[in-house]
């Protein structure tokens, strides 16, 4: 959290850095106005006051298919800052240990054998997402928010809100619920492909993250946990309620939506 702080402390030449090389890039830093996630849910809001840094897998594997090369396995742009890299994929790792932890819980609430996830989760095509909400000062645009309502689109989401902080509300029935955010606690969050993979008996929570005018500064640190490209994620009641998809070619899919 300290680490990426740094990175957001930097002056805009130094972040823009390492912005995406080209349109669709899937990594590197997106300033503020790139975003406007609630289009993904046919929303037209103004982008979020947001700026953010993404990462990808830390390892390529060999077999790795050339549309996966393109979309997930782009090198991760590093910042020119000596301790940011070590901390980043430190803190990858142990988030890939802590959602295959959680997958395997998930497998034995789902009264399924605890190793079941484990083949649709070998080399994961998770992102890491630093996350920097500026100080707002002026009055946000309507419905402008740090993060317009949106679901996640993988399998789950480790988040770490910065303890202490507000802002970050999920969806219960028509009411917005705010999330606590203490010292030493993750937010995990389901995911449409989860949702999907259970035949909608788990929800993939709506959430976002509200601009009122005089907040602080907010951060946070997102991962999202998302299966092997090529894993087939077919509902696991046996039903067809969703046809099967592909993980990477589904994840693609869910980005087209929401770039400005
Ligand atoms: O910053 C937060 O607390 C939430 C961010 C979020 O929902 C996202 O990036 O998907
Ligand atoms: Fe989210």
């Amino acid at each position: 959290m300290a680490r990426s702080g740094g990175f957001f402390a930097q002056e805009p030449a130094q972040k823009q850095a390492v912005a995406p090389p080209y349109q669709g890039y899937p990594y590197g830093y997106l300033g503020p106005d790139a975003e406007a996630p609630a289009r993904s849910k046919g929303e037209d809001t103004p982008p979020d006051l947001k700026e953010s840094f993404n990462g990808g897998p830390l390892r390529v594997p060999v077999d790795a298919s050339a549309a996966a090369l393109d979309f997930c396995y782009q090198p991760t742009l590093w910042p020119d800052l000596p301790a940011f890299r070590p901390a980043w994929e430190a803190y990858y790792a142990a988030m890939e240990g802590l959602a295959a932890r959680v997958m395997r819980a998930f497998a034995a609430s789902l009264e399924l054998p605890e190793g079941h996830f484990e083949p649709f989760i070998a080399n994961p095509i998770s992102a890491l997402r630093a996350l920097h909400y500026p100080a707002t000062t002026a009055r946000p645009l309507d419905k402008q928010q740090r993060a317009g309502a949106h679901t996640d689109y993988g399998s789950l989401t480790i988040l770490l809100p910065q303890p202490g902080s507000q802002g970050l509300q999920v969806q219960q029935g028509d009411q917005w619920v705010d999330v606590p955010a203490p010292e030493g606690a993750f937010v995990i969050n389901i995911g449409d492909l989860m949702a999907r993979w259970t035949a909608d008996r788990w929800v993939s929570t709506l959430h976002r993250v509200v601009a009122i005018p005089g907040q602080p500064a907010r951060q946070s640190l997102a991962y999202f946990h998302q299966p092997d490209w090529d894993a087939e994620i077919v509902p696991l009641d046996g039903s067809d309620v969703y046809a099967p998809v592909r993980s990477g070619p589904y994840l693609m899919g869910k980005f087209q939506a929401t770039g400005v």
